[in-house]
């Protein structure tokens, strides 16, 4: 059984975060596991609260999960601080099992997921274990000073992230305006990968689906442009189905295959 390990925060509505990566790693056949970093109250609306957890307890969780149960991936996301971003760092650095990082900052509603004294920690200990790094355009901007308005300037982000160290990196142009695309490379191959943009508001969860979908696919032995072609066939449908819960952005739908 292909195991997978997300290190997140928690989304109380449902649709990104830990909650997110659980329903993707079910839906994509594989045992889902979870290292929570932080717990924050939000919805379709926003975030109203976020917590971080001590430290401590998630080296705690990281442990438990990998001395026992072991991991064919791991993925992060919210880390929310420069202390949780260097522990989760060290951790994954001395795990043999490929990582994706999703570099998160900011949600989809503008609130900061990250603090602005974590980015030091990102640049120059997380993306250096990183076996894919898959920021969006806002991530690329506050990561490296890069800013995107067109596919032209994806490439241009693409060698500014691989040039703080990971692998292979995967630039989300989903906030680009017309075709969905995304840059994959590892500064020598290049994979372009496109869909039709959904005019579907409800993309709550969008980018924490597409780096676990990743993740599960690098754990059942793809290689990185296998599992990311995969991931964002897993991802587009989501994103098609999307549904309308709450009064705002609304979440993907994980099981759209199952519905189909
Ligand atoms: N409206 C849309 N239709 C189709 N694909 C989309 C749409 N919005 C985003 N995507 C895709 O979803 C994935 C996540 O991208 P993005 O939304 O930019 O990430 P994030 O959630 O980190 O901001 C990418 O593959 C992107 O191209
Ligand atoms: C706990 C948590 N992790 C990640 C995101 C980013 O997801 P999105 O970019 O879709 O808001 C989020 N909103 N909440």
């Amino acid at each position: 059984m292909p195991r997978v390990l997300t290190v997140a925060g928690s989304d109380s509505g449902g649709g990104a975060g830990i909650q997110a990566d659980l329903k993707t790693m079910l839906a994509l056949g594989t045992h889902g596991m979870s290292v929570i970093t932080a717990v924050t109250a939000q919805n379709s609306l926003g975030v109203q609260g976020a917590w971080e957890l001590p430290v401590e307890a998630v080296r705690a969780q990281y442990r438990s999960v990998v001395d026992d149960i072991g991991v064919s991936a791991v993925k992060t996301g919210m880390l929310a601080s420069a202390e949780l971003v260097e522990a989760v760092a060290e951790l994954i650095g001395g795990t043999d099992a490929p990582a994706v990082v999703d570099p998160v900052g900011v949600s989809k509603h503008g609130d900061a997921l990250l603090a602005a004294t974590a980015l030091d920690s990102v640049r120059t200990k997380l993306l250096p274990v990183a076996t894919v790094a898959t920021p969006n355009l806002d991530e690329v901007a506050q990561l490296t000073g890069v800013r995107v308005e067109s596919e032209d300037g994806l490439r241009r982000a693409a060698a500014a992230v691989l040039a703080y160290g990971p692998a292979w990196v995967l630039i989300k142009g989903g906030h680009l305006p017309g075709e969905a695309v995304d840059l994959l490379t590892d500064g020598s191959e290049e994979h372009w990968l496109r869909a039709p943009r959904h005019d579907n508001r409800h993309t709550h969860g969008t980018g924490c689906t597409l780096a676990s979908a990743i993740a599960c696919g690098l754990a059942k032995g793809q290689s990185v442009p296998e599992a990311a072609a995969a991931a964002k066939e897993y991802v587009t449908g989501a994103i098609a189905e999307g549904f309308a819960l709450g009064g705002g952005i609304g979440p993907v739908d994980h099981g759209w295959r199952f519905r189909r």
